[in-house]
């Protein structure tokens, strides 16, 4: 855990609205599911994250460095200590470090697949397990899971790709000006973090309060049958795997209708949710390159999008 008086705060972020919203829904449902950001370096991934939990007085980032061991993630087992003594010593890992708070996996494509397992069981579980010669210890293990990549150094393994309710991708900047704002602040914050940071204090506590309503929204929000049927007309439109798309569609539209400060779920909260949802689940991806746009998705729902309207 690092102190936040040096961390960039996170309404300072130029542009990378989609990676922006994706963090924050993660924060009005907590259960969400996580987000996995793919992009070229220096795009803020990292930046992004450690400023997210800034947001939030109460949680922090763990960070799993991709070539830790199998111990340190999970914790171990003192069996000897258990055989002399009669009872059950847990030296706790990373999982447990990481138990109601951000779990951020930097190079997430180059863990080890032992690795890849504790942390697909933990995630689904809420719980993680250790077990060694017939002794086993759990204690619980519910975080938000975030994940970077470089797709370039190799692509994520299917079944931890489909654990991530969201994704998105991040490129650099193409335009002068929003260039020249990313040097300009991070100059500004190097030469003086703490007065940065209150520039952008206002901003940060406006996001805080967003959160915090939204958080009590969602709770309200009922789809109604129509969008179940929508949602599901999605999912075999768009030809993916099973259901968690389905029920990761919905659950994010609704985080995002929340964050909007609505009960009502309208069809742009559709198409964001599916633009972060969908894209890693298609089987047959219609694009070599993985740009997604509003446009993309919107085009690819159709008349599907028509209905959603009515729908809400
Ligand atoms: N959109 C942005 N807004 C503000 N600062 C940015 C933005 N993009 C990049 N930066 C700055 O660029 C630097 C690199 O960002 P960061 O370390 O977060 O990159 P990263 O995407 O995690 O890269 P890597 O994959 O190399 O770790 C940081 O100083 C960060 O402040």
């Amino acid at each position: 855990m690092e102190g936040k008086a040096d961390v960039y705060p996170f309404a300072a972020i130029v542009g990378q609205d989609l990676m922006r919203k994706g963090l924050l829904l993660n924060l009005v449902n907590r259960k969400l599911g996580g987000i996995l950001i793919r992009g070229e370096k220096g795009t803020a991934k990292s930046t992004a994250v450690r400023a997210l939990a800034d947001l939030m007085p109460e949680l922090s980032v763990v960070n799993l460095p991709v070539h830790a061991t199998e111990d340190r993630v999970v914790g171990t087992l003192d069996i000897e200590h258990a055989i002399r003594e009669g009872e059950k010593k847990f030296e706790p890992g990373l999982l447990a470090k990481a138990h109601g708070h951000i779990l951020y996996v930097d190079e997430i494509n180059l863990l080890d697949d032992a690795i890849v397992d504790a942390l697909l069981d933990a995630a689904a579980m809420g719980v993680n397990t250790v077990e060694r010669e017939g002794v086993s210890y759990s204690h619980p293990s519910r975080f938000i899971l975030i994940g970077t990549m470089n797709p370039e150094e190799g692509e994520l393994r299917p079944q931890l790709l489909d654990r991530f309710a969201l994704s998105v991708e991040v490129n650099g900047e193409r335009d002068v000006e929003s260039r020249m704002e990313v040097i300009r602040r991070r100059l500004a914050f190097e030469a003086d973090p703490a007065e940065f940071r209150r520039r952008y204090e206002s901003q940060q506590q406006e996001l805080r309060e967003r959160i915090e309503r939204a958080r009590q929204l969602i709770e309200q929000i009922k789809p109604s049958e129509e969008l179940l049927k929508w949602t599901a007309a999605v999912g075999i439109r768009l030809k993916v795997d099973g259901h968690r798309s389905d029920i990761m569609l919905m659950k994010t539209a609704m985080a995002m209708a929340a964050f909007q400060g609505r009960t009502q779920i309208v069809a742009d909260d559709m198409v964001e949710a599916a633009m972060m949802v969908m894209p890693h689940r298609m089987r047959k991806r219609p694009f070599e390159e993985g740009a997604y746009d509003h446009e993309t998705i919107r085009e690819l729902l159709g008349d599907l999008l028509s209905e959603v309207t009515h729908a809400s």
